[in-house]
This record gives structure tokens, sequence and C-alpha cells, in this order.
């Protein structure tokens, strides 16, 4: 079984960590990452600021925000700004991005790391439910992105990492919101890489598999799949973790991808390529959670 770095299962920085890339790799540069102060996105902030970045991490909590911004700057060093702000919102993502420039005077990375899910089988899904994740996942991408563009990126280049997922590649069971979503979301990936790309902006998107320690993790029914003994089919046998994530991303924002844009990097074991994708067993497991919900 391929080796997993060091990681822990809760939004606490890591105890010990190893550089693998260079420590100054993102020396005095600024990020900026919505939903940064819960599992993947946090551990994403604390694995750049500790290669040499500050931070604004940005979502709907400012307490939650705040807790986080305390942890990451008293475990790295770096200055971390947590600020309330709902990707859905245009004018909340204006507010915090000009309070960034305000506080840092400059951003170099934006990671979109916010969004929400959860199982549910198409014909028990609501047509507003569909709504909302699109909203959050794909609309709340492109709004930042946008919000970011024109604020700062549109005159001074950046490099934007998107995180996708790899669930909908070939289709699953219960989640036809988020596959559809995510999928948007690459497309979205290449349109602006595209566009983009004159003004020295970069864009890319990391696909992760299933990453244990998370709420997301936990919704989507994770353990359920552990203990189902589901991750055997994955070529690399298990879960990922959030420091996997971080530093797939960490790659895509340096300097040490500068030629890289447009890009999907699939960071999931492999669990695409063989998912046995049980329609019967996971509509049955969704029908006892629910009966033991009431
Ligand atoms: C149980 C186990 C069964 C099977 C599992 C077995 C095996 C699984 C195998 C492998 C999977 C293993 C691991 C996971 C692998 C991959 C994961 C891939 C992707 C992961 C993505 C994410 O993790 S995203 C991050 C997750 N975190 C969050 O979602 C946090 C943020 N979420 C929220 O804010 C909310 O949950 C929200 C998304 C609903 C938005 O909140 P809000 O704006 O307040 O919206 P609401 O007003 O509450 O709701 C809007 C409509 O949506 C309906 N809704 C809400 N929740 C549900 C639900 N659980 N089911 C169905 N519908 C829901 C709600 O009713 C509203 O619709 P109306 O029509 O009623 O208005
Ligand atoms: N865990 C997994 O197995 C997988 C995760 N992913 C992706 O990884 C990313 C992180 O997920 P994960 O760490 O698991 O889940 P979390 O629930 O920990 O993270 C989601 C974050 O998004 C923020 N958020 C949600 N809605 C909004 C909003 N409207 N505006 C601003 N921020 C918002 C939340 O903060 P707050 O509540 O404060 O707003 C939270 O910090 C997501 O993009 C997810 O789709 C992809 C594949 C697998």
């Amino acid at each position: 079984m391929a080796e997993a770095p060091e990681d822990v299962h809760t939004d606490e920085c890591l105890s010990t960590y190893t550089h693998i890339y260079s420590q100054d790799l993102l020396k005095d540069q600024v990020a900026f990452i919505t939903g940064g102060g819960s599992g993947i996105g946090f551990r994403i902030t604390e694995v750049l600021m500790r290669h040499g970045c500050d931070t604004v991490i940005a979502s709907r909590n400012l307490e939650k925000l705040t807790e986080a911004a305390k942890k990451l700057t008293s475990a790295t060093g770096r200055h971390c700004l947590p600020l309330q702000m709902d990707v859905r919102q245009p004018d909340t993502i204006s507010t915090a991005v000009d309070e960034m420039l305000k506080e840092f005077g400059r951003v170099d990375i934006l990671i979109n790391n916010a969004a929400g899910n959860f199982l549910c089988p198409a014909a028990a899904l609501s047509f507003n439910a569909f709504k909302t994740v699109l909203e959050i996942d794909t609309m709340g991408t492109f709004n930042t992105s946008k919000v970011v563009y024109e604020k700062w990126f549109k005159d001074h280049g950046g490099s934007i990492v998107n995180i996708s997922a790899t669930l909908g590649y070939k289709g699953q069971a219960l989640q036809v919101h988020a596959g559809s979503a995510k999928a948007a979301n690459d497309a979205m990936t290449r349109h602006l890489a595209v566009e983009w790309g004159p003004s020295g902006v970069r864009v890319n998107t990391v696909a992760p598999g299933p990453i244990s320690g998370t709420e997301g993790y936990r919704r989507l029914g994770g353990s359920h799949a552990e203990s189902a003994g589901i991750f055997r089919t994955i070529p690399l046998q298990r879960a990922g973790n959030k420091t996997e994530m971080a530093h797939t991303v960490l790659f895509l924002a340096s300097r040490a991808a500068s030629y890289v844009t447009g890009a999907t990097v699939v960071a999931d074991g492999g669990a695409w390529l063989t998912s046995a994708n049980d329609v019967e067993r996971l509509l049955d497991l969704w029908s006892q959670e629910k009966r033991k919900d009431k």
C-alpha cells in the first residue's frame, strides 16, 4: 500500500511537519482560501503558511474562522486573517477582498475550496436542494474568481486552484447535485484559463476522491464505506488525507507549476478508475440512515 504522509483527523495543526517542497516556495505571498476554517481548506491554509505565505480564510461562520486563524498563526508564525463571507453573495465577497487588499496590499493565490454536499437520491432531491449545491459549488467558485480577478489578478496576474471531486467521473448514486456542480467547475477551469491566461492568471483544479477526517467525508458515509470494505476497490486501497490534498494544491498554486494552466489534477488514489458504484447497496444504506434519523 502507498504510504500516506502524517495527518490528523481534526482541524488542529499538524504536530510535526516535514517539508517536501522548499520552505520559501511562497515567501511573502498572500493566499485567499474559501472554506479555510475547516477540513481540507484548513490543512491547505496550514501547508501554504508553512511555505512562507500569509493567508485569508473566508466563509460564513466567523467564530469558527477566528478560532482556526488563531491556531494557524500560532503554529506557523505567519499571519492568518479570518473574514466572514458567503460565496453565494458577491457583495460579501467584494467586501472581504477589499479588506484583504487593505490589510496585505496584494493577493497572489485564490483557492476555491468552499462547498456543500449531502447524500440524496435524485428522485428524493428537491429542486431547491439541487439549486443550492450548484449555487455554492459552481456559482460560488465563479463569483469569488471574478471578484478577485477584477480587483487584483487582472492587473497583477495570479494563481487560482479550484477544488473539485472525481465522484462524477463515472456517475455515482446519491450525488447528482454535487457531481453536476463539480463537473461544471472542471469546465470553468478550462474556460477561465483560456480567457485570463493573457493577464498572467493560471487556473487549475485538484479533484480529490474520499478524503478522511472532514465534514464532507462524514456526510458522505466515509466510515460506512471503510467498514464495508469499499475502499479496497481503490487502487491505493485507502481514503486520502488532507495533507495529501494540500501538497497537490501547493504544487499547482506555486511557481513549481508556472507553465500549468487549465489542468485538472486527479488526486483520488485511482478511485474513479475502479469505482464499483453498487447503486442498490448505496440506496439501501441511505434508507437505513434515514430510518435511524426518524
Ligand atoms: C449514509 C451512508 C450511505 C452510503 C455511503 C456508503 C458509501 C459511500 C462511498 C464512498 C463515499 C465516501 C467518502 C466520500 C467521498 C467523496 C466525497 C465527495 C465530495 C464531497 C464534497 C463535500 O464534502 S462538500 C463539503 C461538505 N460540507 C458541507 O456540506 C458543509 C456546508 N453545508 C451546508 O451549508 C448545508 O448542508 C447545505 C449544503 C444544505 C446548504 O445550507 P443552506 O444554505 O442553509 O440550505 P438549506 O436551506 O438547509 O437547504 C437548501 C435545500 O437543500 C435541502 N437539503 C438540505 N440538506 C439536505 C439533505 N441532507 N438531503 C436532502 N436535501 C437536503 C433542503 O431541504 C432545502 O431544500 P427545500 O426544497 O426543502 O427548500
Ligand atoms: N472530504 C472529501 O472526501 C471530499 C471533499 N471534496 C471537496 O473538498 C472541499 C472541502 O471539503 P471538506 O473539507 O470535506 O468539507 P468541510 O465541510 O470541512 O468544508 C466546507 C467548507 O466550505 C465552507 N462553506 C460552505 N458553504 C459556504 C458558503 N456558502 N460560503 C462560504 N463558505 C462556505 C464551510 O464553512 P462555513 O460553514 O463557515 O461557511 C466549510 O469551511 C470541498 O470543495 C469538497 O467538495 C471533494 C472530494 C472529496
